[in-house]
């Protein structure tokens, strides 16, 4: 387990993680999303001892990581997929981090199977390319077998077999027991393998839930209209009290009304209805709608106009 309690990181004038008090439970994926600059990797590196909080602590299971005897047997921790030694064969990587804690040859080979290596495991690790450095830091962190594990960006530069591989092997070490900690800014992909979201914006919790409860809240009840007579139903749906947000294609976005009253308030006024259904939203549209007010590093409106165009509206079945 690992807690966060009132953690705080200044830099000179820079709040960079402020007053984040969270439980990172064992047994499940949790995300950690933010925009960047919100503070992922300090909190990691906090909770890792590699920066010293300004106030708050960080505990991994019940006290801070580096009064831990042996730390690799009890984080293994993915921070930097491209910091080992470009010079060494994959293997020779691993055998020389396994004999500062105790995993010997056997234990290499088990983790380079695991993620994939075996047969490239002889090749320099400089040679590698990104999405092999994922794997090989991976199995790093792997290693000595610890219970919990934090990643930095594991996802990136992976492709979509490497990312289904990786949802399959954290599920399965969350299903043993491991509490899991990974970041990323690919919101599709944090959908796919995390269970449950910490979100994070300008140093701040945003958002601390399982992914369906935080994709279910993000929709705020809104039904997705299709009609082409939307010009007559527009007026009514305001007037009985619904916020209408009108889009192409004849759809419009009803909220404050639910779908059995807009159908009614159509029938009566002889309206066709094409389409009438509750909005589900991804993941990245309800981790936008929540941290675009916490944007450090935009492009102002040409960035916010490209990540809606990538919105994808799912539509609740
Ligand atoms: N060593 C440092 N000195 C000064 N400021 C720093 C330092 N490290 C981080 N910061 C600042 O703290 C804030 C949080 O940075 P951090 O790297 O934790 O964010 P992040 O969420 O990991 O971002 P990204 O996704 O871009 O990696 C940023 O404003 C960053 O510029």
């Amino acid at each position: 387990m690992i807690e966060l309690q009132e953690l705080t990181k200044v830099y000179g004038s820079k709040v960079a993680v402020d007053h984040v008090s969270a439980v990172v439970q064992p047994g499940r994926v949790t995300g950690f999303l933010g925009p960047n600059g919100a503070g992922k990797s300090t909190t990691m590196r906090a909770i890792l001892g590699l920066d010293r909080p300004t106030s708050g602590r960080a505990l991994v299971n019940g006290r801070p990581f580096e009064r831990t005897s042996a730390p690799l047997s009890e984080v293994g921790a993915l921070l930097d997929a491209k910091a080992a030694d470009g010079a060494r064969s994959a293997r020779n990587h691993l055998l020389a981090l396994g004999a500062t804690v105790g995993a010997g040859p056997r234990r290499v080979e088990a983790v380079l199977e695991v993620v994939g290596l075996s047969e490239v495991a002889h090749r320099r690790v400089g040679l590698f390319s990104l999405g092999m450095s994922q794997r090989l830091g991976i199995a790093a962190a792997l290693l000595a077998e610890p219970q919990v594990l934090i990643l930095d960006e594991p996802v990136n530069g992976l492709d979509v077999d490497g990312i289904q591989w990786i949802r399959n092997l954290l599920t399965q070490l969350a299903g043993e027991g491991c509490t899991i900690l990974l970041s990323s800014h690919l919101m599709s992909e944090m959908e796919l393998v995390a269970d449950h979201l910490l979100v994070i914006g300008q140093g701040r919790i945003l958002a601390d839930s399982p992914i369906e409860e935080f994709i279910a809240r993000s929709t705020g009840g809104a039904v997705s209209v299709g009609s082409p007579d939307a010009a007559v139903l527009v007026p009514l749906l305001a007037r009985a009290g619904g916020s209408v947000a009108v889009g192409g294609d004849a759809l419009v976005q009803v909220r404050g009304l639910d779908a059995g009253l807009i159908g009614d308030i159509a029938a009566q006024a002889g309206v066709r209805l094409h389409h009438l259904a509750p909005v589900g939203a991804s993941l990245e549209s309800a981790y936008w709608a929540l941290t675009r007010g916490s944007v450090e590093y935009g492009s102002g409106s040409a960035q916010v106009s490209a990540v809606q165009d990538s919105i994808e509206t799912k539509e609740a079945a």
